[in-house]
């Protein structure tokens, strides 16, 4: 192997040791504990995982964590009543729903039902349109803002580099692609549509795959020392590990993306962690700017 691994795991650390030093300044010099609520629907396993490690991380960080969980079969106009509830309490600074939510709930209105300045997971449209113009008060969406600070920590300035993000989710293509932009990146964005896309992953010097097809970028398809960020999440069945096992795997085929990049995170202990790390971040910018506050 020859790239550098981008850990991911020590990074969030570091930056939650940040968060908190925040927080205890918001509390020490202004009274105000940042509070986050985050709102789970239904049973589905994986969500349940990650919403445990958000309000467990939330309340390590000092901040005030807010817990509610909904059964699957909760009406939509339920969960917009609570969320409406969530805008008006002046406890909660940073409202988060998890996605996905149940088939029947429609996600656009519930986003949009939640108060841009308390929208942490920045996926509401004045959020998308704040960054889209490149306004410094967007509300980043977490994911694609931890891939932004493992690339500026690994390459520096990106600035004429190259990039190509695989996927265009609203959630993670769409918003990474527009942080790159406005990092000064040239940037492409590459679907199941793009007609050559071993062609454009070629071409890169970042590569951020975000298209939750396991193993789906091979080594042989990057340039040699290519920077390489794996959005990917994906369980695979591993019966080498024993009947009925599964093991994580990326969207790039580590093995041999690993022969060929410079540097490349891994999955498990990449993004992901900076995911819910950028989240507690999001929350105290959210409260600084509602109390109109400069650390
Ligand atoms: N409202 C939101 N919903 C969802 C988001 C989001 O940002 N906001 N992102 C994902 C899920 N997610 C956070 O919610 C998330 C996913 C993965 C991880 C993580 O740390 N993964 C570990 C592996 C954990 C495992 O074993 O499964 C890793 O990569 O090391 C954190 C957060 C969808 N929904």
């Amino acid at each position: 192997m020859t790239a550098r691994i981008i850990d991911g795991k020590a990074f969030a650390e570091k930056v939650r040791a940040h968060v908190a030093e925040d927080v205890l300044a918001v509390k020490s010099k202004y009274g105000i504990t940042p509070g986050l609520a985050v709102v789970i629907v239904g049973e589905d396993p994986a969500s349940q995982v990650y919403v445990r490690s958000k309000v467990k991380q939330t309340a390590e960080a000092g901040m005030n964590s807010f817990h509610f969980e909904m059964p699957s079969d909760t009406p939509e106009a339920a969960l917009i009543a609570k969320v409406q509830e969530l805008n008006a309490d002046p406890r909660v600074n940073g409202i988060l729903v998890q996605l996905p939510l149940p088939k029947h709930m429609n996600e656009a209105t519930v986003i949009e039902t939640i108060v841009p300045e308390k929208d942490v997971d920045g996926f509401h449209v004045i959020n998308t349109g704040l960054l889209a113009i490149g306004d410094k008060k967007a509300m980043v969406p977490c994911t694609p803002l931890g891939c932004l600070m493992m690339l500026q920590e690994t390459l520096g300035d990106l600035s004429g580099k190259k990039a190509v993000v695989v996927g265009r989710s609203n959630i993670v293509g769409k918003p990474m692609a527009q942080l790159l932009l406005n990092a000064n990146c040239t940037v492409t964005i590459a679907h199941s549509r793009t007609a050559d896309l071993k062609a454009e992953v070629m071409a890169a010097d970042i590569v951020v795959a975000a298209v939750g097809r396991p193993e789906m970028v091979p080594g042989s398809w990057l340039k040699k020392g290519a920077t390489v960020i794996d959005v990917g999440i994906n369980r695979i069945p591993a019966p080498e590990l024993g009947e009925g096992k599964n093991r994580l795997v990326g969207d790039v085929d580590f093995a041999s993306a690993a022969e060929v990049a410079g540097a490349i995170t891994p999955v498990p202990g990449g993004v992901g962690p900076m995911t819910i790390a950028c989240l507690l971040r999001n929350t105290v910018t959210a409260t600084c700017r509602q109390n109109r506050i400069d650390l």
